[in-house]
Formats: C-alpha cells, sequence, structure tokens
C-alpha cells in the first residue's frame, strides 16, 4: 500500500534523532505557516520567535512603555513574563497568563513591533529565551523568523531561506487579512515593516550553508514539499 508523505517523513526522520530545523525570510514568504506544517509532517516542535516579538510588543502597548524609549523597551522585555507553545497543533502565546494568541496579529501591533525587534537589548533577551527553548525541545525543533540560520540556531542541522518576490507576499498577506487592508496598508505592514527590520538582521540573502527556496511560484503543499526535500538532502 502507498505510505502518505507524513509516514514516509515519519519513517526518513526517526525520533531521537536531532533535528533543528531554521527558516528565515521576509514578511509573507510562508515562513510560519509553511513551518508549522513542516513540523507537524516531522512531529517536532515549532516555534514561531516572531510571535515572540509580537507578545513583547503587546505587552509594551499594554502597560504604557514609550516605544521609542529602548532602555524601557529592554526592561519590559527581560520582565515580561512570556509564554509560547512548542505544539505545532495549539499554537497559544500568552503574557502575564493572558491569552494574547488572537490580538498579537492585529494590524496595530504588526506597525509597531519594528520598535521592539530593532532594539537590541530586547534582541538579545528573546534571543537567550529562543535559544533555551530550543535545547528544551530535545532539539528536534522547527523554528522560523529572521535571525534563526544565523544567531539563535546557526548550527542546526538544517537552515533556509524562504523567498518570494514582493507581488506574491503583498497578495498572500492581503487574503491572509481577509481582504480589509488597502494596498497602501499592505505595502506598510510587508515591505515597509520589512525595511525597518532590515537595519539590525539580514533576512534578505542566504548566509553561507543557507538552502533557498523561493515560493514565488509554489502554492502552499509545493513549498511545504520543497522544504522536506531540503530538509532531506540536508539530512541524508
Ligand atoms: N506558497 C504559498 N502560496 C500561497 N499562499 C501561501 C503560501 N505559503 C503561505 N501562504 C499563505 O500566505 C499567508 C502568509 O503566510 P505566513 O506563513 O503567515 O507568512 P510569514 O510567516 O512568512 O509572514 C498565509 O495565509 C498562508 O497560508
Ligand atoms: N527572529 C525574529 C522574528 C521576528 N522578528 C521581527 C520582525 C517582524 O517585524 C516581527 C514579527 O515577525 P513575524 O514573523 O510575526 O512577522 P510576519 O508578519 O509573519 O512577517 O518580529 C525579528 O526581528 N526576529
Amino acid at each position: 500500500m502507498a505510505m502518505t508523505v507524513a509516514e514516509t517523513d515519519m519513517r526518513t526522520f526517526r525520533w531521537g534523532k536531532p533535528l533543528v530545523v531554521a527558516i528565515d525570510g521576509p514578511s509573507g514568504t510562508g515562513k510560519s505557516s509553511v513551518s508549522r506544517e513542516t513540523a507537524l509532517r516531522l512531529h517536532a516542535a515549532y516555534l514561531d520567535t516572531g510571535a515572540m516579538y509580537r507578545a513583547v510588543t503587546w505587552h509594551c502597548l499594554d502597560t504604557g512603555v514609550d516605544l521609542a524609549d529602548a532602555a524601557a523597551i529592554e526592561n519590559a522585555c527581560e520582565e515580561v513574563d512570556l509564554a509560547i507553545s512548542t505544539n505545532p497543533d495549539d499554537q497559544k502565546v500568552s503574557v502575564g497568563g493572558r491569552d494574547v494568541t488572537e490580538a498579537i496579529r492585529e494590524p496595530g501591533i504588526s506597525k509597531a513591533v519594528s520598535a521592539v525587534a530593532t532594539t537590541l537589548g530586547a534582541r538579545a533577551e528573546l534571543i537567550r529565551r529562543q535559544k533555551q527553548t530550543t535545547a528544551d525541545s530535545g532539539r528536534r525543533i522547527v523554528a522560523e523568523g529572521r535571525d534563526i540560520t544565523t544567531v539563535v540556531a546557526p548550527g542546526a542541522e538544517v537552515r533556509i531561506l524562504l523567498t518570494a518576490s514582493e507581488e506574491p507576499r503583498l497578495r498572500r498577506r492581503g487574503l491572509q487579512l481577509g481582504g480589509t487592508q488597502s494596498a497602501e496598508a499592505l505595502k506598510e505592514q510587508v515591505l515597509a515593516r520589512d525595511a525597518k527590520d532590515s537595519a539590525v538582521v539580514n533576512f534578505q540573502e542566504a548566509a553561507d550553508g543557507v538552502f533557498t527556496v523561493d515560493s514565488s511560484h509554489l502554492d502552499f503543499e509545493e513549498t511545504v514539499d520543497a522544504v522536506l526535500a531540503v530538509i532531506r538532502r540536508a539530512t541524508r
């Protein structure tokens, strides 16, 4: 009887063998959705590091931290009681025990998040927590963001840069937000945010040893298959 893709993947990537898959890329390339599906197929944990930056931003706005004050952001980041699930089947983010899973996806957070992402002290604290989470996972995890291949997990067994040209990235984000955003607002949320975030981290070009997967002309399933093919090749 023919095996499903999931069964094939289980046979290829056995339990107990360390497998850290690091995935970076610009906004709207499919990092979160593709990484989560890849983690499900590999029976691995899944870490959405962007959700951590978003949760700290939510916390700063909730507690009145001035987003122009780098020291205040850093302080908030060090103190925040932030919990993020690494179960790809049940993505939950909470701050101080409050479920913020939905709230951190609001356009207001997307607009403000670069202030946190470009505060180096805040990055240092989140990177420390992300490294800890990766270690706690028993090193069987798919982690995605902007600096996973280069800073959080440069020693990962597999490192991938997921790219796509501007048009599909804007279209995907527009569809994801239910067609509620103007073309200008989408450009602000995707392209302008990438430009701001690029000031502190390079997620537009693949570092040495990082495989590039271009999803511009691939649908979701094809992108997951392309990522799994890279993982297979890299771990053979
Ligand atoms: N290859 C693809 N083709 C079409 N849509 C995709 C593809 N990859 C992801 N998507 C969809 O695009 C949207 C943005 O994907 P997401 O994973 O949030 O991107 P990112 O994390 O890189 O910002 C989601 O609705 C997702 O389902
Ligand atoms: N490892 C990471 C992950 C995200 N960030 C920043 C960059 C983004 O503006 C925000 C939110 O990231 P997220 O992956 O949720 O962004 P998308 O809207 O999915 O493109 O956090 C980062 O600087 N480093």
